[in-house]
């Protein structure tokens, strides 16, 4: 009997090397311009070839404006953005490696595209120099993030020397109540197990409550799992994974899709297959959540209040929490609604995808942002802001006062142009909330679309339910 990692495990297994570790095959790769550049200059040095070019998929995404794109590499002012996306661009040219370039509709964060194309399949490996490829795991893919000197590996010989993943399962009891999503389950679970509980684990999200999530919301769980301190995050493939995938330009057709469907259907963990950890959670009571602290794990339900002395569980959280609220800005024992907020951020690769944009329209329809807080809504790819403004979304957020950007990695991390001020308060649908994550001094609180919605209407952090 085995899990659904075991199986994904086994079966990549080139060569076995002892101590728990193994040589794996990687079947996809994704690129993206800042950990890629001296992966290739690597492989220039050492006179090799790209092994197999069509297993990977490059883009750029963290380093591009979201606004003025017509100018195309022009429009990066800042000289180290503009460098890494030429280095790509000039890295694709001389190579094989199938490219979406920066004008191109498909253009979006690494980790929408790949399922958007249906380049990321269950029972592969993904890989990606990005720490969120995470992401995919919610296809039943074994997908991790990795640093620049294993992109070089991957691409020199389309394998990898791993370490075997603890099975880590995460069981979710009960149905997301009214205003809650992926988004809010996942921060729930960071805060459960804490910013390290996952370590050395692949956490498999199991359970009604995630069989009942579509494939965004899965994309969403598995996303954030490295925040958990997770090797990656899986969701078991499913009725709803294969009608995700059906059409999708790079996924199997005809008889191909036949005989895929036959292997993906036996991934599954087995049932009674042993997990060396279980943490299991009943939703039903489930409130909004909102980060007030600096890592994701200092979270709570948006009708709380921020700690205050003598509440942490040990010596070491409660230096942590005194630290956190003092660059937060946040009073002990402060209630949550009490934030005002300058900046909403909707977008990334954890909630930019149309699903999260229509869960955020459905509250700023008919409403109108508060005064002076500034709201950026950031499609996650060319397509789904194609798709979005088919559906009027764009209208509904120009209308309530927001800004809709072209895709890219935006206000997710400082690299590009948009990035808070020193002080400024954030509603972010993001998932890091380290300092200075989102610009120096900046202070960011983790949410869900529609609590950013709500966030963006009150000018406060809000309870979305209010809303509703
Ligand atoms: C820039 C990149 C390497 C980084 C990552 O690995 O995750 C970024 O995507 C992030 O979210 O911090
Ligand atoms: S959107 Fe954010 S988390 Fe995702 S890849 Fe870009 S920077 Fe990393």
């Amino acid at each position: 009997m085995k899990t659904l990692y075991d199986k994904l495990w086994e079966s990549h297994v080139v060569e076995d090397l002892g101590d728990g570790t193994a040589l794996l095959y990687i079947d996809r790769h994704l690129v993206h311009e800042v950990t890629s550049p001296q992966a290739f200059e690597g492989l220039r040095l050492a006179g090799r070839a790209v092994r197999r070019p069509g297993a990977a998929l490059a883009v750029a995404d963290h380093n591009i404006p979201t606004r003025d794109r017509a100018s195309g590499l022009a429009g990066i002012q800042d000289p180290t953005s503009r460098l890494q996306v030429e280095t790509l661009e000039a890295n694709m040219a001389a190579c094989p490696i199938p490219y979406i370039p920066l004008l191109d509709p498909r253009q979006g964060i690494v980790h929408i595209i790949g399922p958007e194309q249906g380049f990321t399949l269950p029972g592969s490996t993904v890989v990606c120099g990005d720490s969120h490829t995470s992401t995919h795991g919610a296809f039943g893919a074994l997908a991790f993030g990795i640093g620049t000197s294993e992109v070089e590996h991957v691409l020199a010989t389309q394998t990898l020397v791993q370490k075997r993943a603890r099975n880590f399962r995460i069981l979710v009891r009960g149905a997301l109540p009214r205003g809650t999503g992926a988004k809010d389950l996942i921060l729930r679970i960071i805060g459960d197990i804490g910013m390290a509980g996952g370590t050395g684990s692949a956490l498999e999200f199991a359970g009604e409550a995630v069989r009942a999530l579509g494939m965004e919301g899965r994309m969403t769980l598995c996303n954030m799992a490295i925040e958990a301190g997770a090797r990656t995050g899986l969701v078991a493939p499913d009725e709803t994974t294969f009608a995700y995938l059906e059409g999708r330009p790079m996924a199997p057709a005809g008889a191909l899709r036949e005989e895929a469907l036959r292997r993906w259907r036996a991934l599954p963990s087995d049932p009674g297959a042993a997990f060396d950890r279980e943490h299991v959670l009943d939703v039903a009571d489930l409130e909004p959540q909102v980060t007030w602290g600096t890592s994701p794990e200092q979270v709570a339900g948006i009708t709380g209040r921020a700690p205050k002395p003598g509440e942490a569980p040990t010596e070491e959280k409660e230096r942590r929490a005194e630290r956190s609220l003092e660059y937060m800005g946040i009073r002990p024992g402060q209630a949550l609604t009490d934030l005002a907020v300058d900046v909403v951020f909707i977008g990334s690769c954890t909630n930019g995808r149309l699903s999260d944009l229509r869960e955020a329209a459905g509250i700023l329809r008919g409403r109108r942002v508060a005064p002076d807080v500034q709201v950026l809504v950031v499609p996650g790819s060319g397509l789904v802001k194609a798709q979005a403004e088919r559906e009027g979304l764009d209208r509904v957020f120009r209308e309530a006062g927001c800004e809709w950007r072209e895709p890219g990695c935006s206000m997710c991390l400082a690299m590009n142009d948009d990035r808070l001020q020193p002080g400024q308060r954030c509603a972010s649908t993001s998932n890091r909330n380290f300092e200075g994550r989102q610009g120096r001094l900046g202070r960011t609180h983790l949410v869900s679309p529609a609590m950013a919605a709500a966030a963006a209407v009150r000018g406060r952090l809000a309870d979305v339910r209010d809303f509703l």
